[in-house]
């Protein structure tokens, strides 16, 4: 679904990562990890246009720079880490914006772009703030708009940069199960997360994101060891098992 090349980019003289390459397989989860800094945001706007980066970058088979701005909006849907919005449009505007790459031309917007609206606030437990302005909600409740709108734009990819970060305990798990729910019919979803047990417990794969690049991808359970957290993070994580699932916790 998204393929990436020999990819490089710098902000300066250095690069901040090269020679990065890997596949994110259409309907699956791709869970992309890594310190503070490490450079996964800049990575994903590489991936979606935002940043000009060398190398080669394909989404459903398309080259990346060849795709049009409309048709990219249809492919793919991007939560980004924090928003805000100068204008207090009401929630429930804010997620219809989701449906901006298929209204209609004159038709405008249609009865299936306000169904889908709803159905994404209800999905995500938004309905009942749906007439409040998107300027006084939480951190929390912004997050869960902006996958709300993701959820209303339909695309086969979703990109979600730190997902959860502002979210409680309940909020992280159901994102998380939505996300598989979404995978599980088709769509491709690749998402930014900090906490090694949400990329064990609910990525198909993980790439691993150090110093310069790239440092390892594959099946979370099996990258995601003592030995590399012990790489990334220095002697404080252990592993063991809680009732079957697996689990890193603070040494
Ligand atoms: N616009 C910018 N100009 C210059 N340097 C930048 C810019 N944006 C980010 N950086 C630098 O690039 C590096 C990678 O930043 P990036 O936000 O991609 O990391 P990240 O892995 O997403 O971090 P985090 O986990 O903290 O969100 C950091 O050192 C950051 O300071």
């Amino acid at each position: 679904m998204l393929k990436a090349a020999e990819i490089e980019f710098s902000y300066d003289t250095t690069p901040l990562f090269s020679k990065v390459s890997f596949h994110v397989e259409k309907g699956r989860l791709c869970g992309l990890f890594g310190p503070n800094g490490s450079g996964k945001t800049t990575l994903f706007k590489c991936c979606l246009g935002l940043l000009k980066a060398k190398g080669n970058i394909t989404i459903a088979g398309r080259e990346h720079s060849k795709i049009s701005t409309a048709a990219m909006a249809k492919l793919v849907a991007y939560v980004p880490q924090d928003h805000s919005s100068p204008f207090p449009f009401l929630v429930r505007e804010v997620v219809l914006m989701g449906r901006a790459p298929h209204f209609g031309g004159v038709f405008g917007i249609t009865k299936e772009d306000r169904e889908r609206t709803e159905e994404a606030m209800a999905r995500l437990g938004l309905s009942k703030i749906a007439d409040k302005p998107y300027t006084n909600i939480s951190g929390g409740q912004r997050q869960l708009v902006l996958i709300a709108r993701a959820l209303a734009q339909d695309t086969p990819l979703i990109m979600l940069d730190e997902p959860t970060s502002s979210l409680d305990f309940k909020n992280q798990i159901m994102i998380w199960k939505i996300l598989r729910e979404i995978v599980e019919s088709g769509k491709t979803v690749f998402a930014c997360a900090h906490d090694p047990n949400h990329v064990s417990w609910f990525c198909d794969h993980v790439l691993v994101m150090g110093r310069g690049g790239l440092m390892a991808k594959g099946d979370p359970s099996s990258i995601l060891d003592e030995p590399l957290l012990t790489r990334l993070y220095g002697e404080i994580c252990g592993i063991g098992t809680i009732s079957g699932l697996r689990m890193v916790y603070p040494k």
